[in-house]
C-alpha cells in the first residue's frame, strides 16, 4: 500500500507550515527592508550633514581669505595715490586713509609709517608721530604684503573706545615704494575682530543654534581665536585639526575633548597664490546625535509600518494558504479515510476528484489513477502470490522427492564405499598372497605399491621402496637408460606398446643376484594420472630347465653328438658362412659297415658302446671347428669348413679311414669295423639345398659301401 504507514505520528499541517513560513518570510523581508532603509537613511542624513558643515567651513575659509585679500587690494590701490606715495603733508595722506576707512567700517585703524618707523599719517591722527618700528606688521610690511595673526590690542586699544568685546586686530600691511622703487614707508590696515564675529552670525542662521552647529577658527597651534563662548584661547586637539594642517579639506566623525562625538568639517585658510595669507584653520562641528536625529526619527514610523505590513502579509498568506490548500486538504482527508479503512475488510473509499485549480485537479486525478493502478497491481500480486505458493508447494514436493532419492543414493554410496573398502582389503590380501610379485608405478617410474612377494623376490621391504624410483634399485646400470626410454614411450602411447604382453626382464635383487623375471604390465588410467601395474614372476629356474631341455633336444643321447636336427641347423649355418667367405664346405656321410651283426652277435649294449667309441673317434680325428653329428642308427655326418679346394675333403677322408679301422674294445670283446664314407662338397655358387647336399653325400657313401663289399667284421 503506497499510503500505508505503520506509525502515524502527529505531524504539523501544511497550512500551518506554509502560513508560518510565509509570515517568517514577510517578517524577514520587512526586517531586511527596514535595515536597508535605516542604513541608507542614515547614510544620506550623514552625507547631508557633512556637506552642510563642509559648506559652512569652506564659506568661512573663503570669507576670511577674501577679507584679507580685500585689505591687501585696498593697500595696493591706496599706495599708488600720490597723497600716499609722495605726501606733502600728513593731512592729505590722512584724508585718503579716512576715506578708505569710511568705505570699510571694520578698518579700525589705517596708518602710514615712514621708513624710519614713525607713524606719518593715520586715521583720526591716532598714533601719528609714534615709533612703531618694533611692530611685526612694520617689519614684515617693509618687504612684502603681510597679514598678521589675530592679536590683542597694544597701543591702539587704549586709544579706541571700549566695548564688551576686548579689542583684537588683524593687521594687513604692505610696502609703499617711491618712483625708484625705494621704500618710503609701510601702509597698515588694522581690522577690527568684530567683523569676524558678525561674519559668523551671518553664516550661522538662527536655526543653527537649534542644530548645535558650532564654528571654530584656530591658529596653527590649535588655539581657538574664534569659537563658542568659553572656548576662546583654549587649545583644541582633534583629528580634524591634524587633517586640516596636512592641507586637506573635508569632514570626519570624531570625539572631542568633552567626550561627545561630532561630525566635524575642516578647512585651512590662505591661498598660496595670493600675497599675505592668514594661516588659520576653520572647524565646523555638530554633535553626531543631532546630525543623525532626522534618520533616527524615521526609524520608528518605518518599524511601525513594517510590523503592520508583516501582520497584514501573515493574515493574507494564511487566507491564501487556506484557499490554496483546501483541495489538498480534501485530498488528504480522502487518503486518511482510506488509511483508516485499510485494516477492515470493507471496500476502501474512493479518492474523490477535486474541482479546483488545475494542479490540484491533476493531483487528485493522478492519485485516483494511482489508487486504481495500485488496486489492480495488488490483485495481480495476489494472483501472483497464489501462483507462487502453488509453485513453491510443487517445488517443495519435488525437492522432497529428490531429497529422498539423494538419501538413497547416499546410502548406496556408503554401501559402495564399504564395498570398495572391502574390495580394497581383499585386493590387498590377494596382492600380498599372490604368487607373483606386484609393483605399482606412477608415470615417472616411482613405486606406489609393493606386495609381500615383491619383498621376497627383490629383497626390499615395502616401506623402503614406496616413493623410490624402481629402475635405480632393480635394473643393471646399462639397462636403466633403455628402461627410462621405454617408460616414456609407454606413457606417450598409453601403454599400447607393451600392455597385454608378457616380457622377460633381467633384474638384480637387493643382494645383487641376477634374476630373470616375466613381467605382465598393465596400464591403469586414473583421473589423477595413469599408473602402471606390473606382475613379476621369477622364471630363472624355468629358464635354466628350458635351456637344458633345448640342449637335450639337439643332442644325441647315446653319443652326446649333435643329433639330426642340430646337424641340419649346423649345415645350414656352414653353407651360409661358406657362401659369405667364398670358400667350400663338405659333408661326410659316414656309415658303419655291417653293424647289425654286432648287435646280433654281442647284444645291443655292446652295439651302443661301439657307437659311442666310434663317435668319439670321429670327433677326435677332425678339426675342432668341424661338426660331427649322429644322423640316425649307425649313420654319422661330419661337416668340414674352410676348405681351400675339393681335394682337401678327400684328404681328410683318407686320413680318417685308418683311424676308424682301429679295433674297438668292448666289454666282452674287441672288434674291428670298417666304415663307408660318402663326400659331397658345396661350392659358394651352388644352390643352397641341404637335403640335396646330404643326398649327394648319402649316394656317395652308398657307392663307397658297394666298393668295399664283401667286408667282414674282424675280431
Ligand atoms: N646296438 C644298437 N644297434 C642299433 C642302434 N640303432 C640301430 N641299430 C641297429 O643297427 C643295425 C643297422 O643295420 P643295417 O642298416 O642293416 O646296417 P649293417 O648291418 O651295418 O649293414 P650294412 O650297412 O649294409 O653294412 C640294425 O640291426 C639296427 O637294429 C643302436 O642305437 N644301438
Amino acid at each position: 500500500m503506497i499510503f500505508a504507514s505503520p506509525t502515524r505520528a502527529r505531524r504539523p499541517r501544511l497550512t500551518m507550515l506554509i502560513t508560518a513560513g510565509l509570515a517568517a518570510a514577510v517578517l524577514l523581508a520587512v526586517l531586511v527592508t527596514l535595515g536597508l532603509v535605516n542604513h541608507y537613511t542614515r547614510q544620506n542624513t550623514e552625507r547631508d550633514a557633512r556637506e552642510h558643515l563642509q559648506q559652512l567651513s569652506w564659506q568661512m575659509r573663503d570669507t576670511l581669505n577674501r577679507v584679507v585679500q580685500t585689505a591687501i587690494n585696498d593697500i595696493k590701490l591706496v599706495r599708488e595715490l600720490p597723497q600716499i606715495s609722495h605726501p606733502h603733508t600728513p593731512e592729505e595722506a590722512r584724508k585718503v586713509l579716512e576715506a578708505l576707512q569710511k568705505s570699510s567700517p571694520d578698518y579700525a585703524w589705517i596708518g602710514l609709517a615712514r621708513a624710519d618707523g614713525k607713524v606719518y599719517a593715520a586715521t583720526q591722527s591716532t598714533l601719528e608721530g609714534q615709533d612703531i618700528s618694533t611692530r611685526n606688521w612694520f617689519n614684515h610690511g617693509r618687504e612684502r604684503y603681510y597679514a598678521s595673526d589675530y592679536h590683542p590690542t597694544t597701543l591702539l586699544g587704549k586709544k579706541l573706545p571700549g566695548g564688551t568685546d576686548p579689542w583684537r586686530f588683524v593687521d594687513v600691511a604692505g610696502p609703499v615704494p617711491d618712483a625708484d622703487g625705494k621704500l618710503r614707508g609701510v601702509l597698515c590696515v588694522q581690522m577690527n575682530w568684530g567683523w569676524v564675529r558678525r561674519l559668523v552670525q551671518t553664516m550661522l542662521p538662527s536655526t543653527s543654534g537649534q542644530k548645535e552647529v558650532e564654528l571654530f577658527v584656530l591658529r596653527a597651534d590649535g588655539t581657538v581665536i574664534l569659537g563658542p563662548q568659553g572656548t576662546e584661547e583654549t587649545v583644541v586637539r582633534s583629528t580634524s585639526l591634524t587633517l586640516a594642517r596636512n592641507g586637506t579639506a573635508g569632514s570626519v566623525r570624531e570625539s572631542w575633548g568633552d567626550g561627545k562625538t561630532y561630525l566635524t568639517a575642516y578647512a585651512n585658510t590662505g591661498n598660496s597664490e595670493e600675497p599675505g595669507n592668514l594661516d588659520w584653520t576653520v572647524l565646523v562641528r555638530q554633535p553626531d546625535a543631532v546630525a543623525m536625529a532626522g534618520a533616527d526619527a524615521l526609524q520608528r514610523p518605518i518599524l511601525l509600518l513594517g510590523g503592520l505590513l508583516a501582520v497584514l502579509a501573515a493574515l493574507l498568506s494564511m487566507l491564501l494558504t487556506r484557499r490554496l490548500l483546501a483541495p489538498l486538504n480534501a485530498l488528504s482527508g480522502d487518503i486518511q479515510k482510506r488509511l483508516a479503512a485499510q485494516d477492515s475488510s470493507a471496500p476502501l473509499p474512493p479518492i474523490a476528484p477535486v474541482e479546483s485549480f488545475h494542479e490540484a485537479q491533476v493531483l487528485s486525478q493522478a492519485l485516483a489513477e494511482l489508487v486504481r493502478k495500485e488496486e489492480s497491481h495488488l490483485d495481480s500480486l495476489r494472483n501472483l502470490n497464489e501462483r507462487l505458493e502453488s509453485t513453491v508447494a510443487q517445488r517443495t514436493r519435488e525437492i522432497a522427492g529428490k531429497a529422498m532419492l539423494l538419501e538413497r543414493a547416499l546410502a548406496q554410496e556408503q554401501s559402495t564405499q564399504m564395498l570398495l573398502q572391502e574390495r580394497a582389503a581383499e585386493l590387498r590380501a590377494i596382492l600380498d598372497n599372490a604368487y607373483d610379485a606386484f609393483i605399482a608405478l606412477d608415470p615417472g617410474g616411482v613405486v606406489l605399491d609393493w606386495n609381500r612377494q615383491a619383498e621376497k623376490l627383490l629383497g626390499w621391504r615395502r616401506a623402503e621402496v614406496i616413493g623410490q624410483p624402481l629402475a635405480s634399485m632393480v635394473l643393471p646400470p646399462l639397462l636403466r637408460r633403455a628402461y627410462e626410454r621405454d617408460m616414456r614411450q609407454l606413457a606417450e602411447s598409453g601403454g599400447d606398446t607393451v600392455l597385454n604382453r608378457r616380457i622377460e626382464l633381467t633384474l638384480h635383487n637387493r643382494a645383487g643376484q641376477e634374476l630373470t623375471v616375466e613381467v605382465a604390465l598393465a596400464y591403469v588410467p586414473r583421473s589423477t594420472g595413469h599408473l602402471f601395474i606390473a606382475f613379476l614372476h621369477d622364471i630363472s629356474e624355468r629358464k635354466s630347465l628350458f635351456a637344458s631341455m633345448e640342449a637335450m633336444a639337439l643332442r644325441d643321447t647315446l653319443t652326446g653328438l649333435p643329433n639330426r636336427r642340430a646337424l641340419l641347423v649346423a649345415l645350414n649355418e656352414a653353407i651360409q658362412r661358406a657362401n659369405r667367405l667364398r670358400q667350400n664346405c663338405a659333408v661326410f656321410f659316414v656309415d658303419l659297415d655291417r653293424f647289425k651283426q654286432i648287435n646280433d652277435r654281442y647284444g645291443h649294449e655292446e652295439g651302443d658302446e661301439l657307437l659311442r667309441q666310434f663317435a668319439a673317434r670321429l670327433r677326435d680325428n677332425v678339426r675342432k671347428t668341424d661338426t660331427v653329428g649322429r644322423l640316425a642308427g649307425d649313420e654319422f655326418v661330419v661337416i668340414l669348413e674352410n676348405l681351400q679346394d675339393d681335394s682337401a675333403a678327400q684328404e681328410t677322408a683318407d686320413k680318417l679311414r685308418p683311424a676308424l679301422l682301429q679295433p674297438f674294445r668292448l666289454k666282452t670283446t674287441s672288434v674291428t669295423l670298417g666304415a663307408s664314407i660318402g663326400i659331397a662338397v658345396h661350392h659358394p655358387d651352388d644352390p643352397h639345398d641341404i637335403e640335396m647336399l646330404l643326398g649327394r653325400a648319402d649316394r656317395a657313401m652308398y657307392q663307397d659301401k658297394q666298393l668295399g663289399k664283401p667286408q667282414r667284421i674282424r675280431r
